[in-house]
């Protein structure tokens, strides 16, 4: 059986001001696992992010790492946050330092690593995220996917088990969906575990394995993508329009075509050439 990296039990998290922004969520994940995070704006995906590293602390429930309840004392948020790497929606909210360099060396300086250690983490996290050259450009003179790309570096050169990221690709061209998609990819082959929200459906059939849908605050259903992309209901529910490549599988399903619900666009037109060299035959 494959290791639970983190899991909730019974998590909730109201604002001060009252909101209930997360209730009563009950989600596991495991060691190399990629999920997505999905639902509207407002469903709370930031929201639960933030109580992933430990940033902010349930008014309900319990957050587990590696199986043991996150203690809200400084120096195990430390470890925490060694273990659980975040990356911010807004690069802004990340990146302060004046240069590239110093802000990648942030963290692992702040880890107490020697300064050899540093320069060896900050050089292959710039390389893993294509942006070697820019080690002395301050940050806000950066496009946005550089931006997006440094800001990974940073949480990399941390060496986290997990790596969790607020709509990475949002804003991004699909040149720099891409590139973060495979700079993503490579990191999870080396074994970390990968947790995106986005709402972005047709980027995250392609990414991820185990999806979890929020709306208002809860999870209305989770599953393996095939499984909670096969089921509509939910998805509109959750006000998330389903990926193109299911719409028309769920369409010729309808037809009466016996089609296998598979997810890629490419599967879903092999099935329409199929269907049409059948309904040829037949005639
Ligand atoms: N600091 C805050 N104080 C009070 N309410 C908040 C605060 N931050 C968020 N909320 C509320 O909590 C709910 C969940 O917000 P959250 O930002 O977690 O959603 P989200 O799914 O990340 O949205 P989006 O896709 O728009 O980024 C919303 O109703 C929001 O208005």
């Amino acid at each position: 059986m494959k290791e639970t990296v983190l899991s909730t039990e019974n998590l909730g998290f109201i604002y001060p001001d009252g909101t209930e922004a997360i209730k009563n969520i009950n989600i596991s994940i495991e060691k190399g696992d990629k999920v997505a995070v999905i639902g509207s704006n407002g469903a709370g995906k930031s929201t639960l992010f933030s109580h992933f590293n430990g940033l902010s602390e349930p008014t309900e429930g319990i957050i587990k790492i590696n199986e043991q309840p996150i203690v809200y004392k400084k120096k195990e948020l430390m470890k925490i946050r060694q273990k659980v790497g975040v990356v911010f929606q807004k690069p802004d909210d990340q990146l302060f330092a004046p240069s590239v360099i110093e802000d990648v060396a942030f963290g692992p300086m702040n880890l107490g690593l020697s300064l050899e250690e540093v320069d060896k983490r900050v050089k292959e996290s710039l390389e893993m995220v294509g942006m070697t050259g820019f080690e002395n450009k301050p940050p806000h003179h950066l496009s946005g996917g550089q931006q997006k790309r440094v800001s990974i570096a940073g949480v990399i050169a941390m060496r986290p088990e997990i790596m969790i990221l607020d709509e990475p690709t949002a804003g991004l061209d699909p040149q720099g969906v891409e590139q973060v998609l495979k700079i993503l990819n490579d990191l999870n082959k080396n074994g970390m575990s990968i947790v995106i929200s986005s709402h972005d459906v047709e980027m995250i059939t392609e990414f991820a394995d185990k999806i979890f849908v929020l709306h208002h605050g809860k999870i209305i259903n989770q599953g393996t993508t095939e499984e909670v992309f096969a089921n509509h209901k939910f998805l509109i529910e959750a006000h998330l329009r389903p990926p193109k490549s299911s719409e028309i599988l769920h369409r010729l399903k309808k037809k009466g075509l016996n089609v296998d619900m598979k997810l890629t666009t490419k599967d879903a037109c092999d099935e329409i050439l199929k269907a049409k060299m059948k309904s040829q035959n037949n005639i």
